[in-house]
């Protein structure tokens, strides 16, 4: 038999920004595929209606309020797992946010904000998840990263830097936890539909820029971020790691 299992049937799955956006379609979509979800936002409004919606597909949802550039909070976070004795085989660093300033105008809380949202935050997840996944000889960790950090966009060096350096600790996580079992991957989307974007999508000659630079010559569907994640969660990606799979419609191939 060679059509490994795309199933993330007994597995649980901890999903940072679960709220909205991409990492609310991640959370469903893993529970279609069988897992229960530990759902990570500052919104306990968000997180109940996302639990609700795993929940009525037979599988347990797990909601916690934190702000991910508390580390305090993080600790705690995993704290309670354990205490709750709720286990943890796939982490999906997801949260994320932006200013989009130039950068003679970056001021020093802007830096901060972002750096700790995107990239400090996606460390201290991953750290703790691999103490849990190096006892237990096995897990997944999927890093949200971006073209951002493959190609210039005008969208905010501090951002892109976030995401060159997700893609870098993607690598190093990979060959340092690979002894352990854990298999550490990133995902780099181009534009998708979400409160993150949609404001820029809504303006015509901002969405036909994109579209000009993209072979596919669309912007992406969510279910297009949910399958390559559960790829890489599942048997099917048991060999990839250090990986970052550019989900993007093309466009960092886009050449001339
Ligand atoms: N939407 C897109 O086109 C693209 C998104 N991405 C990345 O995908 C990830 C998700 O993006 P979207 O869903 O579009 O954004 P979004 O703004 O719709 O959702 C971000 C989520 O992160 C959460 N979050 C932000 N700061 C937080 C904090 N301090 N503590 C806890 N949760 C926090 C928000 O509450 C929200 O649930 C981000 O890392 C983003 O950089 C990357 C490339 C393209
Ligand atoms: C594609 C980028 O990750 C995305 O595009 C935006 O405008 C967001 O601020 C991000 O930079």
């Amino acid at each position: 038999m060679y059509l490994p299992s795309f199933s993330l049937e007994g597995k649980t799955a901890l999903i940072t920004g679960a709220g909205r956006g991409i990492g609310r379609a991640l959370a469903i979509g893993f529970a279609e595929a069988g897992a229960d979800v530990v759902l990570i936002s500052r919104t306990r409004s968000d997180l109940d209606e996302v639990a609700g919606s795993i929940e009525k597909l037979g599988r347990k949802a797990y909601g916690f309020t934190v702000d991910v550039t508390e580390k305090e909070e993080i600790q705690s976070l995993y704290d309670s797992l354990t205490s709750r004795q709720i286990p943890l085989h796939i982490l999906v660093n997801n949260a994320g946010m932006n200013i989009r300033s130039k950068a003679l105008e970056v001021s020093e809380e802007e830096w901060e904000k972002i750096m700790n949202t995107n990239l400090r935050s996606a460390f201290y997840f991953s750290q703790e998840a691999a103490k849990l996944m190096k006892s237990q000889g096995n897990g997944r960790i999927i890093n949200i990263s971006s073209v951002a950090g493959h190609v210039a966009l005008r969208t905010g060096v501090v951002y892109a830097s976030t995401k060159a350096a997700m893609i870098q600790m993607t690598k190093n996580l990979a060959l340092e936890w690979g002894p352990y079992g854990i298999n550490v991957n990133s995902i780099g989307p181009w534009y998708f539909r979400t409160p993150l974007t949609a404001e820029l999508l809504a303006d015509e000659n901002y969405l036909n820029d994109i579209l000009s630079r993209t072979p596919l010559n669309r912007v992406g569907e969510l279910a297009e971020l949910v399958g390559p994640a559960v790829f890489l969660s599942s048997d099917a990606g048991s060999y990839c790691t250090g990986q970052t799979l550019f989900v993007d419609g093309g466009m960092t191939v886009y050449g001339f």
